[in-house]
């Protein structure tokens, strides 16, 4: 069957051609819907709630590619040595030979401590990991989605920020090797889908939280409950007016699954609306967690977005997605599992 493409309202190919022939070996040695699935980055937060979701569909294989840089085994000890499932301890900035049918391609450290840490490193693992992942998609016939970011968008200067808004980035600003780094793994998507007709994906996901975030792992939502679980201060940077909408990990893992094998290339805002400072932030993790803590404003870092909102329309039409979990409820979930990690059980009524 040809390929059929109509151009989307921000520019982007809506494709309609058919999944990529398998290879004929996928013939002989497995039955006909077995479909193999990358995941590069899944031994990290989003990464392993995905690679759960995905082997829940007992037709499926996953493999994980990860160079455990901010991602842990201990993410996916329930799928170690199951038969249909691989752990690669592999660096995507190296080429990586496996034979596939959708590639998710998350790997990239994504809390500004980490990715600050080596700059240079995380735009190679952007630049050159996004294009041996294409090269991979484009040897072997594999759909490949790519997990950019709202950070794209910079300091945005339009607000709830659509797809169509081309962002306010600072090129050359602490932040650029995660915020240029995507938007160039974004243009190479593109790039390679106009001139070698790869199938793309391209979701900016929007601030998201949920249990299995690294206890350190540097990002608003991870270390407020951190501090409120041990009885800390919560540190809010200044000016703590700036906002942040916040997604439940299951709600973003139903979006990327469905962004995978729906038909639009997208980019793709996936987010929740719910928009708060990080003052408010604080005053939900303190009323909900540990009234007794105090909130205290720290330093912030250079280019800080001062806002931040997904306009989701376009999901919604073209996915069928929203989010369904609310800030308070996912706030309560992750506790549960912050509290089993840093062994500080809730105190009971006496
Ligand atoms: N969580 C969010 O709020 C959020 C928001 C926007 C975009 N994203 C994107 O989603 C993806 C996953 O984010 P996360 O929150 O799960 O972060 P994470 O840090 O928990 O996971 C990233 C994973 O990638 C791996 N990795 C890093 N560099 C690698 C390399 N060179 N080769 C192989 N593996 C490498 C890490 O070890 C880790 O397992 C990232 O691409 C991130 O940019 C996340
Ligand atoms: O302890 C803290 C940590 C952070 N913050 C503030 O909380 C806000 C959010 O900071 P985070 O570090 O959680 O995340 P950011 O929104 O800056 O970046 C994130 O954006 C989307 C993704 O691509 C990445 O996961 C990450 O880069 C910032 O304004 C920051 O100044 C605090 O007030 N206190």
């Amino acid at each position: 069957m040809a390929q059929k493409e109509t151009n989307g309202t921000n520019g982007e190919h809506i494709s309609t051609r058919p999944p990529p022939t398998p290879s004929p070996l996928r013939f002989s040695k497995f039955f006909q819907a077995n479909l193999r699935i990358l995941v590069t980055g899944g031994a990290g937060f989003i990464g392993s709630h995905l690679v759960d979701k995905l082997m829940e569909n007992e037709k499926h294989e996953v493999i994980v590619a990860d160079n455990l840089f901010t991602g842990s085994k201990d993410n996916l000890k329930k799928w170690i040595g199951h038969p249909r499932f691989e752990f690669i301890r592999h660096d995507v900035t190296q080429p990586l030979l496996v034979e596939v049918d959708q590639i998710y391609h998350l790997a990239c450290p994504a809390s500004p401590i980490f990715y600050k840490h080596n700059p240079v490193k995380t735009i190679k693992t952007n630049v050159i990991g996004t294009l041996n992942m294409l090269g991979l998609a484009k040897r072997v016939g594999a759909r490949i989605l790519l997990t950019s970011t709202s950070e794209v968008y910079g300091d945005p200067l339009e607000h709830p920020q659509t797809e169509a808004y081309w962002g306010n980035v600072n090129p050359i600003g602490v932040r650029s090797c995660y915020d240029e780094g995507k938007r160039v793994a974004e243009t190479l998507m593109f790039d390679y889908h106009r001139q070698h007709g790869i199938e793309i994906r391209i979701a900016r996901i929007f601030n998201t939280y949920g249990p299995r975030m690294n206890i350190d792992d540097g990002r608003v939502v991870s270390n407020f409950i951190a501090q409120a679980v041990r009885g800390e201060a919560l540190t809010v940077q200044k000016p703590g007016t700036q906002t942040r909408s916040f997604c439940y990990v299951a709600d973003m893992v139903d979006g990327l699954i469905k962004l995978m094998n729906g038909n639009n290339t997208g980019p793709i805002n996936l987010g929740n609306p719910g928009e708060f400072t990080m003052l408010e932030l604080a005053e939900n993790v303190k009323e909900l967690i540990n009234p007794d803590v105090k909130v205290i404003m720290t330093e912030n870092t250079p280019d800080d977005p001062r806002q931040r909102k997904p306009d989701i329309t376009k999901a919604k039409e073209v996915l069928g997605w929203e989010p369904k979990v609310v800030l308070r409820d996912g706030l309560v979930l992750m506790e549960d599992d912050f509290r089993e990690r840093l062994s500080v059980p809730k105190k009971t009524a006496a």
